[in-house]
C-alpha cells in the first residue's frame, strides 16, 4: 500500500521526532538521488552545473544543504535565494563554505535554470499556500535541458490536495520525505511530480486518510474461487445497462463483468438478442444477484431501472445514465437503503450530481475535495473517474488509482469497468475494495492493450482483463503506481 498524509499528520509526527536528525537523513536521500541523476546523465558528479532554487523555509534548506554535498564532490552549483533575507541560514553557511556561488538576481537565476544539467526545486515544499509568489512564477515557464528534482513536492502544487492555483514547476523527479502526499498521487498535482522517489526519515504518522492500492494488495483481494464454490457461491451479477438507443454500452458492461470474478452475470437489458450472441455464456432469466449495475447506455429504462435497483437489498452500482437520473433525483433518493451504493462518475457526471455548484472543469480541478463532497452528500462510495481515478467514502477516507493511461478515455470504457466492478461487488468486495481494484485493473488493462501507445477500444480493454488479472494475481511484485514508472513509483533507472 502507499500512504499518503496531510500537512497536518506530518508536522505531528515532525514534532514527536523533535531532536532527531530529520533534515540530515531528508538531505542525504535527495543528494544520494541527485547524484545517481548526474552520474547516468553526465557519467559523474565532478564538473556537473546544478543550480538550488531555494525558497525562505526548510525545504530551501534541503536544497542548500544537498546543494553543499553535490559541490563538494565537484559539481559548480549556484544557488538562487527567491527570498534572500530568510534563507536557512545553516544550510546557507554550508553552502557558502564550499565556495558555491549565492544570489538573488533572479536573472541570472533565469539564465542559469535554462542551462544547468540538474535544478533542485526547494521553493517551497509542505509549507506553501496559495499561488506561487511572484519571484518564483517564471521558474515555472522557463525553458530547461536538465533535470529538475523536486524537493519533497512540485512548488505550486497544494500538498493535501493536488490543487494548482496558478503555475507550478514541472518536475522530472520529486524526492518525498516521510511519506507521500497526497498531490503527489492525484491529478493535476501528481502530474507536476514525476516518478517519485520516498525517503525514509523515520517518521510514524498516523492512518493515511489516502491511499493507493499496489500489486500486493490487489492480489489478496482477487476472489478466487474456492474448491466447494459453484457459480451462485462466486455471486451473480445483474446488470440494468443498455437500451434499444443504447445497445453497445450494455454488451461492453456485460464484456467488463465476465472478466470481474462473479459466477454468472445476469444481464436485463434490452440488448438482451444481442448480448447473447456474442456472450452466450450470460443469463436472461430473472433471479436472485448479489450485486447489480444499473445506468450504462440504460437511455429510456433508467427510471425504472433505478427504481428496481434502488429498492434491492443488494449494493448497487451507479453509472452514466444512471447518474443523470440520480442528479435529478438528489441525495435522497439513496437514503432509504440498507445496502451499499456505490456512484461511478466522470468529472461531468460528478458536476451533475453536485447540482451545479461545481463545473466539470471545477471538479477535475480539485478531483479529492468533490469526490469527498460526493460521497459525503449521498452517504454512498463514489469513485470519480479521469485522469486518477479518486474513490472517496463518506468519511473522506479515499483510495486513488493511477495505473490508468490517457488512451482509456474512450468511448465505453466506462461501462467496461462498471461491470467489472459489479463482478467484484457481486464477489463480495466492499465498494471501498471493489472500485479501487477494478479501476486498478481496468487501468492495466488500458495499458496492456495499448501498448507502446495506440489507439484502443473499450473491446480491447477487456479482452485484455484476464491477462492482467493473471499477472495482478502473482502479487509481490515491486510494481507501484503507474507501472511503466512515469509517475508514483520506482524511480525508473534513477533509484539504487
Ligand atoms: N516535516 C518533516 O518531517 C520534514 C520536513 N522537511 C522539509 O521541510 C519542508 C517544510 O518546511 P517549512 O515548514 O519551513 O515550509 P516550506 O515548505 O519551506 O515553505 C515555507 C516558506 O515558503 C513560503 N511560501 C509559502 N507559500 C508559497 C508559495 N505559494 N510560493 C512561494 N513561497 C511560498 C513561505 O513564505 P512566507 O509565507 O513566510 O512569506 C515560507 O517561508 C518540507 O517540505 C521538507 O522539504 C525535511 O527537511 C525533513 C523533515
Ligand atoms: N486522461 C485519462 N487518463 C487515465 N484514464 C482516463 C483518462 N480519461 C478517462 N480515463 C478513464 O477512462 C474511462 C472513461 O469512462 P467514461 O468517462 O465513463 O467513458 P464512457 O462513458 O465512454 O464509457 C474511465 O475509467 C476513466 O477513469
Ligand atoms: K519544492
Amino acid at each position: 500500500m502507499r500512504h499518503a498524509h496531510t500537512v497536518e499528520q506530518v508536522r505531528a509526527a515532525e514534532a514527536e521526532l523533535a531532536g532527531q536528525p530529520l533534515m540530515d537523513r531528508a538531505v542525504a536521500g535527495l543528494a544520494a538521488t541527485c547524484a545517481r541523476v548526474l552520474i547516468r546523465r553526465r557519467g559523474r558528479v565532478y564538473g556537473s552545473r546544478v543550480l538550488v532554487l531555494a525558497g525562505s523555509g526548510d525545504n530551501g534548506g534541503d536544497a542548500l544543504f544537498a546543494g553543499a554535498r553535490l559541490a563538494r564532490r565537484g559539481a559548480a552549483v549556484t544557488a538562487v535565494l527567491l527570498t534572500p533575507e530568510r534563507a536557512h541560514p545553516a544550510a546557507l553557511a554550508a553552502l557558502r563554505a564550499t565556495g558555491s556561488q549565492v544570489t538573488s538576481d533572479q536573472e541570472v537565476g533565469l539564465a542559469d535554470f535554462s542551462r544547468a544539467d540538474l535544478i533542485l526545486d526547494g521553493i517551497v515544499g509542505i509549507g506553501g499556500s496559495g499561488p506561487l509568489r511572484p519571484a518564483a512564477e517564471p521558474y515555472a515557464h522557463q525553458p530547461r535541458r536538465g533535470v529538475l528534482v523536486a524537493v519533497d513536492l512540485p512548488s505550486g502544487v497544494d500538498a493535501d490536495t493536488g490543487e494548482v492555483a496558478g503555475a507550478a514547476l514541472r518536475a522530472d523527479l520529486t524526492v518525498t520525505f516521510g511519506t507521500h502526499k497526497p498531490s503527489l498521487l492525484i491529478d493535476p498535482g501528481a502530474g507536476y511530480a514525476g516518478p517519485v522517489q520516498l525517503v525514509e526519515i523515520g517518521l510514524r504518522p498516523p492512518t493515511a486518510p489516502v491511499e493507493a492500492l499496489q500489486h500486493d494488495e490487489v492480489a489478496a483481494l482477487l476472489p478466487r474461487p474456492a474448491a466447494e464454490s459453484d457459480k451462485y457461491k462466486r455471486g451473480v451479477v445483474g446488470l440494468l445497462a443498455g437500451s434499444e438507443r443504447y445497445p453497445g454500452a450494455g454488451l461492453l458492461a456485460v464484456a467488463g463483468a465476465l472478466h470481474g470474478g462473479a459466477g454468472a452475470v445476469r444481464y436485463q437489458g434490452r440488448a438482451a438478442e444481442e448480448a447473447v450472441r456474442r456472450h452466450p455464456e450470460i443469463l436472461l432469466t430473472a433471479g436472485r444477484v448479489q450485486s447489480l449495475v444499473v445506468g450504462p447506455g440504460s437511455g429510456e429504462d433508467t427510471a425504472e431501472s433505478l427504481d428496481d435497483a434502488l429498492a434491492s437489498q443488494v449494493p448497487v452500482l451507479v453509472d452514466a445514465d444512471g447518474l443523470t437520473e440520480l442528479a435529478r433525483r438528489g441525495p435522497r433518493a439513496l437514503a432509504g437503503r440498507s445496502a451499499p451504493t456505490l456512484l461511478t462518475p466522470h468529472a461531468g457526471e460528478a458536476a451533475r450530481l453536485l447540482g451545479g455548484d461545481a463545473s466539470a472543469e471545477q471538479v477535475a480541478a480539485a478531483r479529492l475535495r468533490h469526490a469527498r463532497e460526493l460521497a459525503a452528500r449521498y452517504g454512498a462510495t463514489v469513485l470519480l473517474k479521469g485522469s486518477t481515478t479518486v474513490v472517496a467514502r463518506p468519511d473522506g477516507t479515499a483510495r486513488v488509482n493511477s495505473t490508468g493511461t490517457a488512451w482509456l478515455a474512450t468511448a465505453g470504457s466506462g461501462d467496461v469497468l462498471a461491470g467489472l466492478i459489479g463482478a467484484l461487488l457481486a464477489a463480495g468486495l466492499p465498494p471501498f475494495d471493489a472500485a479501487p481494484v477494478g479501476a486498478y485493473l481496468h487501468g492495466l488493462a488500458g495499458r496492456l492493450a495499448a501498448g507502446s501507445g495506440a489507439p484502443i477500444t473499450a473491446s480491447d480493454i477487456a479482452a485484455a482483463l484476464p491477462a492482467v488479472w493473471r499477472d495482478a494475481a502473482q502479487g509481490d511484485r515491486p510494481q507501484e503506481g503507474r507501472p511503466q514508472g512515469r509517475r508514483a513509483g520506482n524511480v525508473a533507472g534513477l533509484g539504487d
